[in-house]
């Protein structure tokens, strides 16, 4: 049976909060290490479905991962040669791990693989990573719908030049940058279209460098690699707390009152989705961020209208707390919310109304407008752990809400709504 949540009414939120690790660097983490060429402690790893996915497909190619604790796991790195050839991995609804793994793989598998994933990966795209493999020299072949999973890698990439259109997706360019310093040939890897969601490709960049991988930036327009490089392995890598996790903890602080203090992201935080807080700072929040935490201490919101495609993960809790706020709130340039856990666009509009919400759904935006007061709304959560996490603000209104399906934030915060009963 599904379950289903009521929170109301609910009056503070304060204390502590120790975020779990950044899904985007556990991932790519566990892949770079499994790359490497000795063995590195990954610290601070979050444990949730979207990273069970990367560790089981590791696994499935021989990598030999110890888990030390619930948080930490030592990896012994097989520099690029996979120790098991297996015929299938399944990467469920993880775009962290089905987009890297088809790049990494194409470039390093040496027999067929198949990829494959839940429904919902089986409507996401990934066509214009796979035309860019091919470009490259990989044989790829879909095996149902072409541009969807599952695919199967049947021959290996070689490198050159390679053109990708990033205008879907950055984990497109993501995964070819960790793919392309394995070939044996240098690359040149050219961005066509207006690439999205950029601050996530600065982290691939961070990341690479922290793994001993040397990448040559021109602007936005492209990259030259060097082909035969090896991946390093540093004794022990320290994931930072997830900043698109953190976007819920900041709101209920705000919304509760403070003071909270949130630990595992601050000033030198490499992820894009800290910029949620100079937003929300915009839209009234009290907000100090210091090296290794941030305090919360309530405010009073008024609406924004703001450009979050560099953002696209945190910028769903504004559609929520912008009930919340005085005046229109706009979210601009989100047209791949469309493409994620399920078309969040249309998904935010529908159950933003439910709770009272003046819509305006366009292709690639929201406006939204408040209602005068908050009405209790069911909200449908389709299999979207955002979404559940997004409406548990909604908490905080009198009316309340009810969640459906909360359990499905375990993508990648499976203790969330344990974490909020003890804060609130
Ligand atoms: O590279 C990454 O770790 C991610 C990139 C973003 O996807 P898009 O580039 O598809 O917007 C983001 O939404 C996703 O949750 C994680
Ligand atoms: C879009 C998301 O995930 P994925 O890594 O599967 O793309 C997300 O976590 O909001």
């Amino acid at each position: 049976m599904v379950r289903k949540l009521t929170l109301q009414g609910l009056q503070s939120c304060q204390g502590t909060v120790d975020l779990p690790g950044s899904k985007s660097i556990a991932n790519r983490a566990l892949l770079m290490a499994a790359l490497g060429d000795g063995t590195t402690e990954l610290n601070h790893l979050l444990r949730s479905d979207d990273t069970a996915r990367m560790l089981e497909a590791l696994a499935a190619l021989g990598v030999g991962i110890e888990e030390l604790s619930a948080t930490c796991v030592r990896v012994r790195g097989c520099g690029g040669r996979w120790p098991k050839q297996p015929e299938q991995l399944y990467l469920g609804n993880a775009g962290t791990a089905m987009r890297p793994l088809t790049a990494v793989l194409a470039a390093t598998s040496t027999a067929p693989v198949l990829l494959t994933g839940d429904a919902r990966m089986q409507e996401r795209p990934i066509g214009d990573l796979v035309d860019a493999l091919r470009e490259g020299g990989a044989t790829v072949r879909y095996q149902q719908q072409p541009g969807y999973p599952p695919l199967v890698l049947e021959q290996a990439l070689r490198g050159g030049e390679i053109h990708v259109d990033g205008s879907a997706s950055s984990q497109y360019i993501s995964a070819l940058l960790m793919a392309l310093p394995l070939l044996p040939n240098d690359s040149h890897l050219i961005l066509t279209g207006t690439v999205v969601s950029w601050p996530y490709i600065e982290l691939t960049l961070a990341m690479l460098r922290d793994f001993g991988i040397t990448v040559e930036q021109h602007g936005k327009q492209g990259f030259s690699i060097a082909g035969r490089q090896r991946y390093q392995s540093p004794a022990a890598y320290w994931i930072e707390g997830d900043a698109s996790a953190a976007s819920y903890w900041l709101g209920a602080g705000v919304l509760g009152g403070g003071p909270l203090r949130i630990e595992g992201i601050g000033r030198k935080s490499i992820q894009g989705d800290i910029a949620f807080i100079d937003y929300l700072q915009q839209m009234g929040g009290r907000i100090t961020v210091h090296d290794e935490y941030v305090e919360v201490n309530g405010g009073q919101l008024r609406g924004i209208d703001a450009d979050l495609n560099a953002i696209p993960d945190a910028a769903m809790t504004f559609a929520t707390l912008a009930l919340f706020a005085k005046g229109r709130t706009a979210i601009r340039n989100v047209a791949n919310w469309r493409i994620k856990e399920t078309d969040r666009l249309h998904a935010m509009a529908t159950e933003l109304r439910k709770a009272g919400a003046q819509i305006e759904e366009g292709a690639d935006y929201l406006i939204i407008d408040p209602p005068a007061q908050i009405q209790h709304a069911q909200i449908k959560t389709y299999d979207d752990h955002r979404m559940a996490m997004c409406f548990s603000l909604l908490g905080f209104s009198a009316a309340g809400v009810t969640i459906e399906d909360p359990d499905c934030c375990a993508k990648t915060y499976p203790d969330y709504f344990s974490e909020l009963a003890r804060v609130t």
